[in-house]
Protein backbone atom coordinates (compact mmCIF):
# COMPACT_ATOMS: atom_id res chain seq x y z
CA UNK A 1 0.00 0.00 0.00
CA UNK A 2 0.76 3.48 -0.22
CA UNK A 3 0.72 6.25 2.31
CA UNK A 4 0.86 9.79 2.05
CA UNK A 5 0.84 12.33 4.69
CA UNK A 6 0.78 16.24 4.50
CA UNK A 7 3.11 16.29 1.50
CA UNK A 8 4.22 19.44 0.56
CA UNK A 9 6.83 20.91 -2.09
CA UNK A 10 8.05 23.76 -2.69
CA UNK A 11 10.17 25.00 -5.32
CA UNK A 12 11.75 28.33 -4.10
CA UNK A 13 8.32 30.73 -4.01
CA UNK A 14 6.71 28.11 -6.34
CA UNK A 15 4.39 25.67 -4.34
CA UNK A 16 3.80 22.48 -6.50
CA UNK A 17 2.55 20.38 -3.98
CA UNK A 18 0.35 21.38 -1.21
CA UNK A 19 -0.27 19.20 1.74
CA UNK A 20 -1.14 16.21 -0.08
CA UNK A 21 -2.66 12.84 1.69
CA UNK A 22 -4.02 9.99 -0.05
CA UNK A 23 -4.32 5.98 0.60
CA UNK A 24 -3.48 3.50 -1.98
CA UNK A 25 -5.03 0.15 -0.74
CA UNK A 26 -4.49 -2.99 -1.34
CA UNK A 27 -6.29 -4.77 -4.19
CA UNK A 28 -7.67 -1.33 -5.65
CA UNK A 29 -6.28 0.79 -8.73
CA UNK A 30 -6.04 4.25 -7.36
CA UNK A 31 -6.38 6.96 -10.46
CA UNK A 32 -4.28 10.00 -9.64
CA UNK A 33 -6.05 12.69 -11.78
CA UNK A 34 -4.71 16.10 -12.59
CA UNK A 35 -4.10 18.82 -15.52
CA UNK A 36 -0.58 19.29 -16.67
CA UNK A 37 1.32 20.91 -13.87
CA UNK A 38 -1.16 19.66 -10.89
CA UNK A 39 1.48 18.36 -8.96
CA UNK A 40 1.25 14.56 -10.23
CA UNK A 41 4.65 14.04 -10.83
CA UNK A 42 6.30 15.80 -8.04
CA UNK A 43 4.11 13.79 -5.44
CA UNK A 44 5.18 10.46 -7.20
CA UNK A 45 8.98 11.58 -7.25
CA UNK A 46 8.56 11.95 -3.48
CA UNK A 47 6.65 8.85 -2.92
CA UNK A 48 9.60 7.33 -4.74
CA UNK A 49 12.86 9.08 -3.02
CA UNK A 50 13.76 11.07 -5.86
CA UNK A 51 12.63 14.05 -4.70
CA UNK A 52 13.05 15.30 -0.96
CA UNK A 53 9.35 16.59 0.30
CA UNK A 54 9.46 20.18 2.00
CA UNK A 55 7.11 19.25 4.61
CA UNK A 56 4.84 15.68 5.35
CA UNK A 57 6.10 12.22 4.57
CA UNK A 58 5.00 9.20 2.34
CA UNK A 59 5.44 5.16 2.73
CA UNK A 60 5.61 2.11 0.61
CA UNK A 61 3.88 -0.74 2.61
CA UNK A 62 4.85 1.18 5.65
CA UNK A 63 8.25 2.67 5.52
CA UNK A 64 9.69 5.26 3.25
CA UNK A 65 10.76 4.41 0.11
CA UNK A 66 14.13 4.48 0.36
CA UNK A 67 14.67 2.28 3.22
CA UNK A 68 13.08 -0.47 1.61
CA UNK A 69 15.93 -2.95 1.95
CA UNK A 70 15.34 -3.91 -2.11
CA UNK A 71 12.48 -1.71 -3.43
CA UNK A 72 12.16 -2.75 -7.07
CA UNK A 73 11.02 -6.22 -5.27
CA UNK A 74 8.58 -4.26 -3.44
CA UNK A 75 6.87 -1.53 -5.50
CA UNK A 76 7.35 -0.96 -9.48
CA UNK A 77 7.89 2.27 -10.71
CA UNK A 78 7.60 3.92 -13.75
CA UNK A 79 8.38 8.01 -13.78
CA UNK A 80 9.51 8.93 -17.47
CA UNK A 81 9.09 6.15 -20.23
CA UNK A 82 10.55 8.60 -22.43
CA UNK A 83 14.04 8.90 -20.22
CA UNK A 84 15.22 5.40 -20.78
CA UNK A 85 18.91 5.11 -21.48
CA UNK A 86 18.68 5.68 -25.18
CA UNK A 87 21.88 3.31 -25.97
CA UNK A 88 20.91 0.08 -24.13
CA UNK A 89 18.82 -2.51 -25.99
CA UNK A 90 15.64 -3.18 -23.97
CA UNK A 91 16.67 -7.00 -23.42
CA UNK A 92 19.92 -5.22 -22.10
CA UNK A 93 17.89 -3.06 -19.73
CA UNK A 94 16.02 -5.47 -18.47
CA UNK A 95 18.52 -8.33 -18.00
CA UNK A 96 20.34 -5.44 -15.83
CA UNK A 97 17.20 -4.47 -14.03
CA UNK A 98 16.82 -8.56 -13.19
CA UNK A 99 20.53 -8.47 -11.88
CA UNK A 100 20.34 -5.89 -9.79
CA UNK A 101 16.85 -7.01 -8.22
CA UNK A 102 18.20 -10.56 -7.70
CA UNK A 103 16.06 -11.88 -9.91
CA UNK A 104 16.49 -14.86 -12.66
CA UNK A 105 17.18 -13.30 -16.37
CA UNK A 106 14.35 -16.22 -17.13
CA UNK A 107 12.01 -13.55 -15.71
CA UNK A 108 13.11 -11.30 -18.95
CA UNK A 109 11.66 -13.55 -21.27
CA UNK A 110 8.53 -13.87 -19.52
CA UNK A 111 8.18 -9.86 -18.83
CA UNK A 112 8.88 -9.37 -23.11
CA UNK A 113 6.07 -11.94 -23.88
CA UNK A 114 3.49 -10.10 -21.31
CA UNK A 115 4.17 -6.37 -22.30
CA UNK A 116 4.59 -7.86 -26.24
CA UNK A 117 7.65 -6.77 -27.17
CA UNK A 118 9.07 -9.53 -29.95
CA UNK A 119 12.54 -10.62 -29.24
CA UNK A 120 13.99 -8.68 -32.29
CA UNK A 121 12.49 -5.42 -31.35
CA UNK A 122 14.31 -6.32 -27.60
CA UNK A 123 17.62 -6.31 -29.38
CA UNK A 124 17.09 -2.91 -30.94
CA UNK A 125 18.31 0.53 -29.20
CA UNK A 126 16.20 1.88 -26.99
CA UNK A 127 16.76 5.22 -28.58
CA UNK A 128 14.91 3.65 -31.56
CA UNK A 129 11.83 2.91 -29.95
CA UNK A 130 8.51 4.86 -29.89
CA UNK A 131 7.14 5.77 -27.13
CA UNK A 132 4.92 3.12 -26.66
CA UNK A 133 7.47 0.61 -26.56
CA UNK A 134 9.36 2.59 -24.38
CA UNK A 135 6.03 2.19 -22.22
CA UNK A 136 5.88 -1.24 -22.38
CA UNK A 137 9.51 -1.60 -21.92
CA UNK A 138 9.46 0.41 -18.79
CA UNK A 139 6.28 -1.31 -17.71
CA UNK A 140 7.97 -4.50 -17.76
CA UNK A 141 11.06 -2.92 -16.06
CA UNK A 142 8.49 -2.64 -13.74
CA UNK A 143 6.85 -5.48 -12.81
CA UNK A 144 10.37 -8.07 -13.14
CA UNK A 145 10.75 -7.64 -9.23
CA UNK A 146 7.43 -9.20 -8.91
CA UNK A 147 6.30 -6.20 -6.94
CA UNK A 148 3.10 -5.75 -4.54
CA UNK A 149 3.11 -2.36 -5.67
CA UNK A 150 3.07 -0.37 -8.80
CA UNK A 151 3.65 3.19 -9.64
CA UNK A 152 2.59 4.60 -13.08
CA UNK A 153 3.02 8.36 -14.32
CA UNK A 154 1.31 8.84 -17.42
CA UNK A 155 1.64 4.89 -18.56
CA UNK A 156 -1.10 5.90 -21.26
CA UNK A 157 0.83 8.36 -23.43
CA UNK A 158 2.29 7.22 -26.62
CA UNK A 159 0.15 3.69 -26.34
CA UNK A 160 -2.84 3.36 -29.14
CA UNK A 161 -5.98 2.47 -27.91
CA UNK A 162 -5.33 -1.32 -28.30
CA UNK A 163 -2.52 -0.44 -26.39
CA UNK A 164 -3.98 1.32 -23.77
CA UNK A 165 -7.06 -1.37 -23.31
CA UNK A 166 -3.77 -4.18 -23.05
CA UNK A 167 -2.69 -1.78 -20.62
CA UNK A 168 -5.85 -1.34 -18.64
CA UNK A 169 -6.36 -5.59 -18.64
CA UNK A 170 -3.13 -6.00 -17.07
CA UNK A 171 -3.17 -3.55 -14.53
CA UNK A 172 -6.71 -4.86 -13.30
CA UNK A 173 -5.50 -7.75 -13.09
CA UNK A 174 -2.42 -6.78 -11.03
CA UNK A 175 -5.06 -5.28 -8.40
CA UNK A 176 -7.46 -8.09 -8.68
CA UNK A 177 -4.49 -10.50 -7.22
CA UNK A 178 -4.34 -7.97 -4.74
CA UNK A 179 -1.70 -5.66 -6.10
CA UNK A 180 -2.14 -1.90 -5.06
CA UNK A 181 -1.88 0.55 -8.06
CA UNK A 182 -1.68 4.11 -8.63
CA UNK A 183 -1.66 5.72 -11.79
CA UNK A 184 -1.29 8.82 -12.93
CA UNK A 185 -3.39 10.76 -16.50
CA UNK A 186 -4.34 14.15 -17.28
CA UNK A 187 -7.09 12.44 -18.95
CA UNK A 188 -10.21 11.70 -16.99
CA UNK A 189 -11.34 9.06 -19.65
CA UNK A 190 -7.98 7.27 -19.33
CA UNK A 191 -8.38 5.82 -15.64
CA UNK A 192 -12.24 5.84 -15.72
CA UNK A 193 -12.11 2.62 -17.26
CA UNK A 194 -10.05 1.01 -14.84
CA UNK A 195 -9.73 3.22 -11.68
CA UNK A 196 -11.80 1.69 -8.30
CA UNK A 197 -10.79 5.54 -6.81
CA UNK A 198 -9.94 8.65 -7.81
CA UNK A 199 -7.79 11.43 -6.23
CA UNK A 200 -7.76 14.29 -8.23
CA UNK A 201 -5.34 17.43 -7.73
CA UNK A 202 -5.27 21.18 -9.20
CA UNK A 203 -3.15 23.38 -8.39
CA UNK A 204 -0.73 21.02 -5.82
CA UNK A 205 -3.92 20.30 -3.66
CA UNK A 206 -6.01 17.50 -3.57
CA UNK A 207 -9.64 18.71 -4.58
CA UNK A 208 -11.22 15.42 -4.68
CA UNK A 209 -10.82 11.82 -3.37
CA UNK A 210 -13.17 9.08 -3.04
CA UNK A 211 -14.54 6.00 -4.81
CA UNK A 212 -14.79 6.09 -8.21
CA UNK A 213 -18.98 5.27 -8.17
CA UNK A 214 -19.12 7.47 -4.98
CA UNK A 215 -17.35 10.41 -7.09
CA UNK A 216 -19.69 9.91 -10.14
CA UNK A 217 -22.99 9.55 -8.17
CA UNK A 218 -22.24 13.05 -7.66
CA UNK A 219 -21.79 14.61 -10.83
CA UNK A 220 -25.19 16.40 -10.36
CA UNK A 221 -27.46 17.87 -13.29
CA UNK A 222 -26.93 19.42 -16.80
CA UNK A 223 -28.65 21.86 -18.29
CA UNK A 224 -29.14 23.85 -21.26
CA UNK A 225 -30.77 27.12 -21.74
CA UNK A 226 -31.47 29.41 -24.66
CA UNK A 227 -29.36 32.11 -22.68
CA UNK A 228 -26.62 30.89 -20.91
CA UNK A 229 -26.55 33.90 -18.82
CA UNK A 230 -29.82 33.84 -17.52
CA UNK A 231 -29.53 30.40 -16.63
CA UNK A 232 -26.81 31.14 -14.53
CA UNK A 233 -28.92 34.51 -12.92
CA UNK A 234 -31.73 31.73 -12.56
CA UNK A 235 -29.61 29.23 -10.52
CA UNK A 236 -27.62 32.17 -8.68
CA UNK A 237 -31.03 33.03 -7.58
CA UNK A 238 -32.03 30.07 -6.04
CA UNK A 239 -28.22 29.04 -4.53
CA UNK A 240 -28.15 25.99 -6.53
CA UNK A 241 -23.91 26.03 -7.04
CA UNK A 242 -23.05 25.32 -10.92
CA UNK A 243 -20.01 25.59 -13.18
CA UNK A 244 -19.92 25.81 -17.37
CA UNK A 245 -19.06 22.94 -19.64
CA UNK A 246 -17.14 22.83 -22.28
CA UNK A 247 -20.26 22.29 -24.49
CA UNK A 248 -22.09 25.74 -23.40
CA UNK A 249 -24.29 23.93 -20.75
CA UNK A 250 -24.32 23.76 -16.75
CA UNK A 251 -23.47 21.26 -14.38
CA UNK A 252 -25.22 22.02 -11.13
CA UNK A 253 -25.16 20.31 -7.78
CA UNK A 254 -28.64 19.43 -7.68
CA UNK A 255 -31.29 17.50 -8.99
CA UNK A 256 -33.07 17.34 -12.18
CA UNK A 257 -36.80 18.79 -10.47
CA UNK A 258 -34.52 21.59 -8.35
CA UNK A 259 -32.78 23.09 -11.86
CA UNK A 260 -36.26 22.54 -13.66
CA UNK A 261 -37.95 24.51 -10.60
CA UNK A 262 -35.25 27.41 -10.53
CA UNK A 263 -35.81 27.92 -14.80
CA UNK A 264 -39.22 27.82 -14.24
CA UNK A 265 -39.31 30.86 -11.68
CA UNK A 266 -37.14 32.57 -13.66
CA UNK A 267 -38.89 31.97 -17.03
CA UNK A 268 -35.79 30.73 -18.57
CA UNK A 269 -36.31 28.45 -21.19
CA UNK A 270 -34.46 24.92 -21.32
CA UNK A 271 -33.39 23.04 -24.44
CA UNK A 272 -31.50 20.13 -21.99
CA UNK A 273 -31.84 18.91 -18.79
CA UNK A 274 -30.01 15.32 -17.88
CA UNK A 275 -28.54 13.72 -15.19
CA UNK A 276 -24.84 14.31 -15.61
CA UNK A 277 -23.71 10.66 -15.26
CA UNK A 278 -21.61 8.94 -18.14
CA UNK A 279 -21.60 11.92 -20.69
CA UNK A 280 -21.01 14.20 -17.59
CA UNK A 281 -17.47 13.26 -16.46
CA UNK A 282 -15.45 14.87 -18.63
CA UNK A 283 -17.59 18.29 -17.13
CA UNK A 284 -16.95 16.59 -13.57
CA UNK A 285 -13.56 16.61 -13.97
CA UNK A 286 -13.40 19.98 -15.28
CA UNK A 287 -15.39 21.81 -12.81
CA UNK A 288 -13.18 20.13 -10.13
CA UNK A 289 -9.89 21.28 -11.82
CA UNK A 290 -11.16 24.89 -12.95
CA UNK A 291 -12.18 27.35 -11.46
CA UNK A 292 -15.53 28.28 -13.11
CA UNK A 293 -17.73 29.34 -10.25
CA UNK A 294 -21.46 30.86 -10.51
CA UNK A 295 -20.28 34.31 -9.40
CA UNK A 296 -18.84 34.26 -13.24
CA UNK A 297 -22.56 35.54 -13.83
CA UNK A 298 -22.70 38.31 -15.59
CA UNK A 299 -24.13 41.74 -13.79
N1 LIG B 1 12.35 20.75 -10.38
C1 LIG B 1 11.42 21.72 -10.40
N2 LIG B 1 11.75 23.01 -10.19
C2 LIG B 1 10.83 23.99 -10.20
N3 LIG B 1 9.52 23.79 -10.41
C3 LIG B 1 9.11 22.52 -10.64
C4 LIG B 1 10.04 21.42 -10.65
N4 LIG B 1 9.34 20.28 -10.89
C5 LIG B 1 8.05 20.64 -11.04
N5 LIG B 1 7.91 21.99 -10.89
C6 LIG B 1 6.64 22.74 -10.97
O1 LIG B 1 5.74 22.13 -10.08
C7 LIG B 1 4.42 22.12 -10.62
C8 LIG B 1 3.91 20.70 -10.65
O2 LIG B 1 4.61 19.98 -11.66
P1 LIG B 1 4.39 18.42 -11.93
O3 LIG B 1 5.35 17.99 -12.99
O4 LIG B 1 4.42 17.70 -10.65
O5 LIG B 1 2.91 18.41 -12.49
P2 LIG B 1 2.14 17.23 -13.20
O6 LIG B 1 0.77 17.21 -12.62
O7 LIG B 1 2.90 15.97 -13.12
O8 LIG B 1 2.04 17.73 -14.66
P3 LIG B 1 2.71 17.11 -15.99
O9 LIG B 1 1.83 16.00 -16.38
O10 LIG B 1 2.67 18.27 -16.94
O11 LIG B 1 4.12 16.71 -15.60
C9 LIG B 1 4.51 22.78 -11.98
O12 LIG B 1 4.15 24.14 -11.83
C10 LIG B 1 5.98 22.65 -12.33
O13 LIG B 1 6.39 23.69 -13.19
Amino acid sequence: MIHVENLTKRYGGHTAVQDVSFRCEPGTVTGFLGPNGAGKSTTMRMIAGLTPPTAGSATVLGVPYRQLPNPGREIGVLLDAGAQHAGRSGLEVLRLTADVLGVPRARVDELLSLVDLDRTKARRRVGDYSLGMRQRLGLAQALIGDPRVLMLDEPANGLDPEGIHWMRGLLRDFADRGGTVLLSSHLLREVEAVADRLVVIAGGRIVADADKAELLQATGTLVKATSRTELRRALAAAGLPSTTTTDGGQLVEATAEQVGRAAADAGVVLLELRPADGAGLEELFLSLTHTAPTEEVAA
